[in-house]
């Protein structure tokens, strides 16, 4: 593609240097710049993309966005703001492929990947190509990727669309962050719906208030709105959950057509009769299309949200109840959420991902449900990461738990006993007595203790990590994965 029609997208008429300069890519990292890229100068938090520029043009850059005109013998398309130029000259290189999607957006700050999860197998079942981006993985027809991020920049976003296109993909499932939307990577993106899940404290390390960081989520329900879906007459839908105060604002901001769903409030799909156990789910489902009874592998009433929002999107695409909920019932575990680490042990161990307050008070109120013996936790917090939540997930844990092991949770650069200590005045303010918890910074030792000292019928709850496969020190990744470490411990103790 040519410079020019590049810069229409833009409405950009004025380029410094050869207007017809052929672009044969579009990257934003240096590192990554291909011959014939156009390289995007970014203004970033901690360092400045135009200070790049050489090296991508030594890399093979044929032209640069940039915020200033450089001093750089390359063609340049200055603009007022890189970030937003990336967005729409990703999407006009692509050739808009959000357009050809069905695509369809998750946020809230917990039960976006679980609900990607269950959304992507609904749909599969009813023979739907699907595509799938999120925390854990991304998915292209047959092929995974591992990602870095829970949503991409809008450069790879667009990119991997496109892929998803050529392998005939009806459906994209994904995970939207809070950073995502306020950082404009979806930008130029048409979803056809938006679900949210629920609203609760986490990142405001990034977005300082609640408010901003509501405010950012919210964006996607503002953008969901002409009602119809890109290029298609499809109405767009916005999927709320009547339980969140958050949904009251996200329905007002959108006029894509709401459909609500929840446990407590009135709503369009609403689920009644709850019951839960250490094997699962089971509920009475009662929806604009009919009623009937859910029982299902996944554990813990928050899965019942998620199982809602999903079914709720899922009529919506005109799926019958009976093939919801089949396809429901036959998912065992979502990869490190409330996934079971059975030896065949008289006590049970339980990984789940739970890394905020809100999903830590989920993940052990369902414990407490169906817990016989002692509830015994396994928990830290991250490190670089909202100091604020530290003595909430602190106090949380000590709420549920007979007995707690406070651990490492990649601390990344920070102290991991500093880490720790910020924890301890959540303990204190629930008066948590000294002599029910212990500080214990290797994460290894930490689990290895609590399976050594669990009796019959208690519940472990190993917390924070999931599907994680490392831990982050200073850094460097070093291969850590709670279930292989929880297993190895409970074999050990066997022999
Ligand atoms: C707060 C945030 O999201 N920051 C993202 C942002 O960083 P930044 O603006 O500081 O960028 P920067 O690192 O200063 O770089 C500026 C520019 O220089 C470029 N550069 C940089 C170095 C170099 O050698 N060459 C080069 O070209 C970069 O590609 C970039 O275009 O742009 C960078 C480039 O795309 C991202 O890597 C970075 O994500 C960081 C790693 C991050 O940790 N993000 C997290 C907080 C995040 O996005 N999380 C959400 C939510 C997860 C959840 O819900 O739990 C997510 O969607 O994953
Ligand atoms: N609907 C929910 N409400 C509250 N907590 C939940 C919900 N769903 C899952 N959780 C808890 O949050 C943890 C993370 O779940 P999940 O990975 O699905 O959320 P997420 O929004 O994708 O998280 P992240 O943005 O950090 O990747 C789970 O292990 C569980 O403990």
């Amino acid at each position: 593609m040519k410079l020019q029609e590049l810069a229409s997208a833009l409405l950009i008429t004025h380029i410094h240097g050869n207007a017809d300069t052929e672009i044969t890519g579009i990257e934003a990292d240096s590192r990554k710049i291909k011959p014939g890229d156009l390289f995007l100068c970014i203004p970033g938090l901690t360092v400045d993309g135009h200070d790049y520029a050489p090296k991508a043009i030594a890399l093979g850059a044929s032209a640069l966005v940039t915020e200033r005109v450089l001093d750089l013998a390359v063609p340049q398309l200055v603009v007022k703001d890189a970030r937003y130029a990336m967005a729409a000259l990703s999407a006009h290189f692509y050739g808009y492929p959000s357009k050809e999607l069905k695509l369809i957006g998750i946020t809230g700050t917990n039960g976006k990947t679980t609900s990607t999860y269950l959304l992507e197998q609904i749909l599969r079942d009813q023979g739907f190509t699907t595509g799938l981006m999120g925390t854990i993985q991304m998915k292209i027809g047959d092929a995974y990727f591992e990602m870095e991020r829970t949503t991409q920049e809008s450069v790879d976003l667009q990119r991997s669309f496109r892929s998803m296109c050529e392998v005939g993909t009806d459906y994209c499932i994904m995970e939207v962050s809070s950073h995502a939307l306020e950082l404009g990577r979806v930008k130029g993106i048409h979803f056809h719906s938006g679900i949210f899940t629920n609203l609760s404290q986490d990142h405001l390390d990034y977005h300082k208030t609640m408010e901003a960081y509501a405010a950012a989520k919210g964006l996607l329900f503002s953008r969901l709105g002409n009602g119809f879906s890109g290029n298609s007459k499809d109405r767009q839908y916005a999927i709320l959950n009547a339980d969140d105060a958050a949904s009251a604002t996200f329905e007002r901001l959108t006029s894509a057509q709401v459909i609500t769903y929840g446990i407590e409030q009135p709503c369009d799909v609403r689920a009644t009769d709850i019951r839960i156990t250490a094997k699962g789910t089971a509920f009475k489902l009662v929806s604009f299309a009919g009623e009937m009874f859910f029982r299902m592998k996944l554990v813990g009433k928050f899965n019942v949200y998620n199982a809602l929002g999903s079914i709720a999107a899922a009529l919506a695409e005109g799926i019958s109840l009976e093939a919801i909920r089949e396809s429901l019932e036959s998912i065992a575990v979502v990869d490190g959420r409330m996934e079971v680490v059975d030896e065949g042990q008289d006590y049970l161990v339980l990984v789940d991902y739970a890394h905020t307050p809100d999903g830590l008070e989920n993940a052990l109120s369902t414990v407490r449900e169906f817990a016989e013996g002692k509830v015994i936790t396994v928990f830290g917090c991250g490190g670089d990461r909202d100091r604020t939540k530290r003595p909430m997930m602190g106090k949380v844990t000590a709420s549920y738990s007979d007995y707690l092991y406070v651990t490492s949770d990649n601390p990344r650069t920070e102290n991991p006993d500093a880490i720790l200590q910020d924890i301890v005045p959540g303990l204190a303010e629930v008066n948590y007595p000294e002599n029910n918890y212990e500080l214990i910074p290797d994460r290894k030792k930490a689990i290895q203790k609590a399976i050594d000292g669990a009796g019959p019928k208690d519940v472990i709850l190993i917390a924070g990590k999931g599907h994680e496969t490392y831990q982050d020190i200073m850094g460097v990744k070093h291969d850590f994965d709670d279930r292989l470490v929880a297993k190895a411990a409970i074999k050990g103790r066997m022999q």
